[in-house]
């Protein structure tokens, strides 16, 4: 019974551990862990600052190499993968949100959410790129550049630009980090859609607990460790949880620093 479009995960990671530094400076940033980031789901990190989530990140979607342990992407593993082969990977089967744009200010819209895929020497199917525009909300804008547009926006052209080559896992990093309250719901709205009507897998990461209410699954990481997850989420469930781990992650005489950077501004 080997029914692949069942039992694969989009994402998978088994004890990964990442040490960066030298013997007498070492840093352990990641310290065993292993989750799986199921097709279609929605998945925020959280932890303190220093906790490991940007490497985790990094290390998922094949930008930095785990010291050991072992990286799936749709049932691949990356560490038998060479760099050449990680390119194609990534370019093909990852999308990526980050906190700045990373838009091409001489490019339209719509030649921004198909440049990865022209530098591949790939075209998108036939009214892909329209579906995706609409689909974030930018289909009358497409022959505009990213000036013209509101960062809110912007980050909508990035969202169709990780989008339209349906990756099996987009992977985001602080995506509403530059943004205002209201624009952020709007585009963590669109990402919970993406994830809910769409079945695209996202992995987010964030400060922010009510961000991270959007997603299905919190995880939280603490020293590199998994210390934790929360199916449906809401901003309160996840601020007491981030509360809590201050407490753990930091056993100075300050652990309320970490909490009040929970409820972060
Ligand atoms: N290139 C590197 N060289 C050495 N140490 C590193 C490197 N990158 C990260 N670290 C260390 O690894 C640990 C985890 O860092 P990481 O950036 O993953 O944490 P984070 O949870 O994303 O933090 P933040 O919320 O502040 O962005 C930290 O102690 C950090 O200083």
């Amino acid at each position: 019974m080997k029914d692949t479009g069942d039992i694969t995960d989009a994402v998978r990671l088994t004890a990964v551990r990442k040490v960066y530094g030298r013997r007498d400076n070492q840093v352990v940033a990641l310290d065993g862990v292993t989750t799986r980031f199921g097709r279609g789901t929605f998945t925020a990190i959280m932890g303190p600052s220093g906790s490991g989530k940007s490497t985790l990140l990094q290390c998922a979607a094949g930008l930095d190499q785990p010291t050991s342990g072992s990286v799936l992407i749709e049932e691949q593993e990356l560490s038998e993968m060479n760099e050449t082969a990680l390119t194609k990977l990534r370019r093909d089967r990852i999308g990526f949100v980050f906190q700045a744009f990373n838009l091409l200010p001489v490019l339209t819209v719509r030649q921004n959410v198909t440049l990865p895929l022209r530098l591949a020497g790939r075209k998108p199917a036939r009214g892909r790129v329209s579906t995706v525009l609409d689909q974030v909300g930018l289909a009358q804008r497409s022959n505009h550049r990213p000036a013209e547009l509101s960062g809110g926006q912007q980050q909508r052209v990035a969202i169709a630009r990780a989008l339209v080559s349906e990756p099996a896992v987009i992977f985001a990093d602080e995506p509403t980090g530059a943004l205002d309250t209201r624009t952020a719901r709007d585009i963590l709205a669109l990402l919970r859609h993406a994830s809910q009507a769409a079945g695209q897998t996202i992995v987010m990461v964030t400060h922010d607990p009510v961000a991270a209410s959007f997603a299905d699954r919190v995880l939280f990481l603490a020293d590199g460790r998994l210390a934790g997850e929360l199916d449906s989420p809401t901003p309160q469930s996840v601020a007491d949880r981030m509360t809590h781990l201050g407490a753990f992650a930091d056993d100075g005489p300050l652990p309320r620093l970490v909490t009040s950077r929970g409820g972060q501004r």
